[in-house]
């Protein structure tokens, strides 16, 4: 099998100080004529491509700016290491296609993108996924040339399509301009096939589809899967045999579920390599195309202050709380095959405590940060099942409104015991974090929608300011929050003076929240993704040995709790969920950082 070579790192910008100022107008469309797309140069040193700083520009390629301003320099080649990306063209691709390497570049006009958004007409492409590609679009951050297809099994025109996808794109907050201009060119490069998910033949009409829309070019096609579970694999069939990109890279974006356990998730990356390279398949876990997530290890590692106090000898406990307040409404199927605690905590919960507490990773290169997120999760206790706390709620009336009990839904069993909330306290085995309790708390129908990380720290030793700081010792010791949402911010809780001749401390906050000091509207995570997928950047999607990592760790606990029907403590809609929470958290000597009286 040939190997397709990738430059891993598109960028585009408007920013004079980046972009060649080379314009071209797109060709396929008479209405597009006049758009102008800036192209970004690349030098290209040896084997490596080097693209120049954007706004949408990765990880890799990251440099620091201050106040926010536009970085006022381009970075030198050593600045912008950019490693060049092996791409495998899917295995069905005949070896004589694939004899010579091809340089498939996302923004050289000889190239294009096609994406596929499969399940076009279900809930997550509407409500994420197309949403993303315009904002992406609109950020001139998608290739110069690229296409977008929806394919679903219902019937649909283009028009339809691009009527269905209008009612749900939205202008940034900061940005109206031109914007309904965009949105009118983005429709018209969005198109529509109906077919079957399990048909070749279907697939083989998008094919000749998408080549038409190719033109020739250096074709690049991303799938993403925005279908139930059941039918990834057979999509990836067809679309592998019938549809995949004869001199360009496929790529193929799937959701979870990544199965239900650690056999049938096995099963499944299984399946998909009859069809798929693992460079090829992409798995999603939204969280980690979050601002606060990603900003996770700039915190740490590009800051002093922070990463001496990273390990046991100053962090007491860290704690990783997702709530929503609202139930499973309309997802009660899905849900109540999966429950909370794999719904939320087996992938954003564990993928953020992963990231937390990962040592420094060789470089910021995808392997690199796998590397050491892999480390962390099989390094990790096995999860007692006494070490996990489960609810479910139940209906309630307050103020005269009245909210449904989860099995009030009509697609829930009567009977179910799924978890909808559930708490648990994990332990990660090596030198840096022994006897730490990383404490998970995930609920749906609670009080508030909210994610965040608390680091709580050690107490101060010795009494110098103890009088004053009362008889509750943890209320006066540092806390760390990182707000994932809503409302991004970081802030640390201190011990402050109070103005004035007396000696009294109070706690206050150093704040940095996100809308005070950043004018511009925060991406949403699709969008992050869906830019590292076209561009072969793969440290935010999971690779498979970290997903059998993080089904090795909770499927027996999983199991134990299933089989034994361990039945959950019930709580009403809307409240702050089952008080197992606390004496799980009191066992380890925590108070959840959420429920204090200065939260
Ligand atoms: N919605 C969300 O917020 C989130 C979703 N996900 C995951 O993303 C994927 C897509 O989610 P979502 O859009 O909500 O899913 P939907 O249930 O809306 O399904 C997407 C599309 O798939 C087709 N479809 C649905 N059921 C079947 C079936 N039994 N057999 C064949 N085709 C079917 C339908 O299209 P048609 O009938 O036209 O073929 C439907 O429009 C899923 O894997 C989900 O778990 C992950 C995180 C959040
Ligand atoms: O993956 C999922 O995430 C959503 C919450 O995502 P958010 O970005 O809105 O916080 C959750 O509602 C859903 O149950 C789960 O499958």
């Amino acid at each position: 099998m040939a190997a397709a070579l990738s430059s891993s790192n598109h960028c585009c910008s408007k920013s004079p100080a980046y972009s060649s100022s080379s314009s071209s107008s797109i060709g396929f469309n008479q209405s597009l004529k006049n758009v102008q797309f800036s192209v970004i140069s690349r030098k290209k040193l040896g084997s490596k491509n080097v693209s120049l700083q954007s706004k949408c520009t990765p990880l890799s390629n990251a440099i620091l700016m201050q106040d926010g301003a536009l970085p006022t320099k381009v970075p030198t080649t050593s600045e912008t290491p950019l490693k060049k990306s092996k791409e495998v063209l899917s295995p069905i691709t005949s070896p004589e296609e694939n004899k010579a390497p091809i340089i498939s570049d996302v923004n050289n006009s000889k190239s294009t993108v096609s994406i596929t958004v499969v399940g076009a007409s279900g809930d997550l492409a509407k409500k994420k996924i197309f949403p993303a590609l315009f904002a992406l679009y609109y950020e001139d951050c998608l290739p110069e040339h690229f296409t977008i297809f929806g394919y679903a099994r219902s019937k649909m025109s283009d028009a339809e399509l691009r009527d269905m996808v209008s009612r749900t794109l939205t202008c940034r907050i900061d940005k109206r301009e031109n914007c309904g201009e965009k949105m009118e060119q983005f429709l018209q490069r969005c198109f529509y096939h109906s077919g079957q998910y399990d048909s070749e033949d279907n697939f083989t009409e998008l094919n000749k589809k998408l080549k038409e829309h190719e033109g020739g070019r250096i074709a690049n096609r991303l799938f993403y899967l925005s279908i139930p579970p059941n039918i990834f694999v057979a999509a990836v069939k067809c679309a592998s045999r019938s549809a995949s990109a004869s001199n360009g890279w496929t790529r193929v974006i799937v959701e979870k579920p990544f199965g239900r356990d650690s056999e049938s998730s096995a099963a499944l990356t299984t399946s998909l390599k009859q069809y798929l390279e693992e460079d090829q398949i992409f798995r999603i876990d939204h969280y980690l195309g979050k601002e606060l997530v990603e900003n996770l290890s700039v915190l740490r590692f590009s800051n002093l202050i922070f990463e001496p106090l990273w390990s046991r000898q100053y962090i007491r406990n860290v704690q990783l709380i997702f709530s929503e307040d609202f139930g499973t409404e309309g997802r009660g199927g899905y849900f109540d095959h999966y429950g909370i605690i794999r719904d939320i905590m087996q992938n954003h919960l564990l993928q953020i405590l992963a990231l937390f507490a990962m040592e420094t990773p060789v470089s910021l290169d995808a392997e690199d940060i796998r590397n050491e997120k892999v480390k962390v999760l099989r390094s990790m206790k096995p999860i007692r099942a006494d070490d996990v706390v489960i609810g479910q709620y139940k209906s309630d009336t307050r103020g005269g409104v009245s909210y449904p009990g989860y099995t009030d839904d009509t697609t829930v069993p009567k009977n179910s015991l799924t978890p909808t909330f559930a708490a648990a306290a994990l332990f990660i085995d090596n030198a840096r974090w022994d006897g730490v309790p990383f404490l998970m708390k995930a609920g749906k129908a609670l009080h508030n929608k909210t994610a965040e990380i608390r680091v709580q720290f050690r107490h101060v030793p010795g009494n110098l300011y103890n009088r004053n700081f009362g008889t509750d010792l943890d209320r006066a010791t540092n806390e760390l929050v990182i707000r994932v949402q809503p409302d991004e911010a970081i802030y640390l809780k201190i011990n402050n003076k109070v103005p004035g001749l007396g000696m009294r401390l109070d706690r206050s906050n150093l704040n940095l929240l996100y809308k005070a000091r950043y004018s511009k509207e925060i991406p949403d995570a699709y969008e992050r993704l869906l830019l590292d997928a076209v561009e072969g950047e793969r440290r935010l999607f999971i690779r498979s040995d970290e997903l059998d990592a993080a089904w090795k760790l909770f499927t027996p606990v999983l199991k134990e709790l299933e089989e034994n029907k361990i039945i959950p403590e019930y709580y009403p809609y809307g409240s702050r969920g089952p008080v197992g929470a606390h004496y799980l958290a009191a066992r380890y000597n925590v108070k959840w950082g959420d429920l204090g009286v200065d939260e």
